[in-house]
């Protein structure tokens, strides 16, 4: 996979989980394995450098959650906290050394590395790849963005008091990609789940139990 060398993982863990009750999702248990430790263990396989994003008062249990991971993680905390996912995407990809990003939410223990590296692939010479929904929307938190394009767009972006995140890619050259193209390539349908509420975990631990 020689496109690997330049692929970093940033995975952003800074939300307040208030879906899911009075827990942090980012190290709930997921049969027997935190969530974000799932998410983590995925990138390793096609990234050289990941970087976790998260608030200063979650370094304690999510260091916990990754010990011993085979990956070397490098923490990048949110300077003010509660900013909303393009905060935590800009802190991460500030942090962030290699020349792209795989940027991935910490509630999305099911990502496909092959979806990664189908969107590594379309993002050269470009300063992304994203992919489409069928329903319009786009897949903005399992994309893949030119490092330091994207964390520039990201900073304008808030700075014009816009924290959406397609506020931040409308400012880059990004790459889109169907979401009917996903299949031929392989790519696992499970891949977007998100685990936001304890019901979705219950789900996703009796489908991997
Ligand atoms: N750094 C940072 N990350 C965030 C913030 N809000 C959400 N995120 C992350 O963005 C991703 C998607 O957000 P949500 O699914 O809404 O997660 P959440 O906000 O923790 O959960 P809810 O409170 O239930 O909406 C998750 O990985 C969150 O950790 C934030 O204010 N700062
Ligand atoms: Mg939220």
């Amino acid at each position: 996979m020689p496109t690997n060398q330049t692929l970093a993982g940033v995975v952003i863990a800074g939300g307040y989980s208030t879906r899911f009750g009075d827990a942090d999702k980012a190290v709930a248990d997921l049969a027997g394995t935190p969530m974000i430790r799932r998410v983590v263990d995925r990138l390793a396989t096609v990234t050289d450098e990941i970087v976790v994003n998260c608030r200063e008062d979650q370094l304690e249990a999510i260091d916990a959650a990754l010990e011993g991971c085979d990956a070397s993680v490098r923490f990048a905390t949110d300077p003010v906290e509660d900013r909303g996912p393009l905060a935590g995407i800009r802190v991460g990809l500030e942090t962030a050394t290699r020349e792209y990003a795989a940027v991935v939410a910490c509630d999305m223990p099911f990502v496909d590395p092959a979806l990664l590296e189908l969107l590594l692939e379309r993002a050269q010479g470009s300063d992304g790849a994203v992919v489409r929904l069928e329903d319009g929307w786009y897949q903005t938190t399992q994309a893949v963005y030119r490092t330091d394009a994207m964390a520039e767009a990201c900073a304008a972006a808030l700075e014009g008091d816009d924290g959406r995140i397609l506020a931040a890619i409308d400012r880059i050259d990004c790459v889109t990609v169907a979401e009917s193209e996903l299949e031929a390539a392989g790519v696992d349908d499970a891949t977007f789940e998100s685990v936001d509420t304890q019901a979705e975990l219950e789900d996703a631990a009796d489908r991997l139990g």
